[in-house]
């Protein structure tokens, strides 16, 4: 089987990478499977360019193709926040139950009619000797009042998804895979899927 690198260090991220490429046939290998592989620093500014510091590091390091993924919650009533900032919003720990008691806290007083937002995706496929591939996915929904389900990670417990009726924790892995930014994303990749994993090292 054919064996693709995801340059990340987040589980629930991995395991997400595992289900959606199971099924074009592609193993995948995260960063939590080679534990001396050295931190990439994000710098950026934006997700895509995130997602290209922490592919083109990694590719580099692997001598191999290598798909990154930089992703965020964005919520309009905070101007845009967390955004790029989503993992360490409440503190260098990247504790997802503090991140959300923080978000929650700063929006108090907003009614849910103003509670929209939307979850990003950027993905960087870099390759050696080839440039590097961007795209990017979203996924629009509300800000609830308290946490709802168990499944999924980060920001999940309290992301309502209307077209679902449901908060991404609260959707089955499944279902969010059939909506989330980061299935959006990876489905921009497909005309250039066999041409990645066929040419990529
Ligand atoms: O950089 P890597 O090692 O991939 O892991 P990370 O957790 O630091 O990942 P990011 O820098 O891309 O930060 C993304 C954060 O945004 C949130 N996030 C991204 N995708 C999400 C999703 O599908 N559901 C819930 N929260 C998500 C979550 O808090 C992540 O920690
Ligand atoms: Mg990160």
């Amino acid at each position: 089987m054919k064996e693709v690198i995801i340059a990340t260090k987040n589980a629930g991220k991995a395991k997400e990478f595992q289900t959606l490429l199971a099924k074009k046939g592609v193993e995948v290998k995260s960063l939590l499977d080679f534990p001396h592989c050295p931190d990439v620093e994000e710098t950026g500014h934006t997700f895509a360019e995130n997602a290209i510091l922490k592919a083109e590091t990694m590719a580099e390091y692997f001598h191999t193709m290598v798909i990154a993924d930089d992703s965020g919650l964005s919520i309009d009533a905070l101007g845009g926040r967390p955004g790029v900032y989503s993992a360490r919003y409440a503190g260098e720990e990247k504790d997802d139950q503090a991140n959300i008691a923080k978000v929650l806290e700063e929006l108090k007083e907003v009614p849910l009619e103003k509670r929209t937002a939307r979850f990003h995706c950027a993905l960087a496929v870099a390759m050696p000797h080839r440039r590097t591939v961007v795209v990017e996915g979203t996924c629009e929904g509300y800000i609830t009042e308290e946490p709802r389900g168990e499944n999924g990670f980060g920001y999940d417990p309290i992301f309502y998804v209307p077209q679902k009726g449901k908060t991404m924790a609260e959707l089955t892995k499944e279902e969010k895979n059939g909506i989330s930014h980061r299935a959006n994303a990876l489905a921009k990749l497909e005309k250039q899927w066999n041409e990645i994993i066929n040419n990529g090292e």
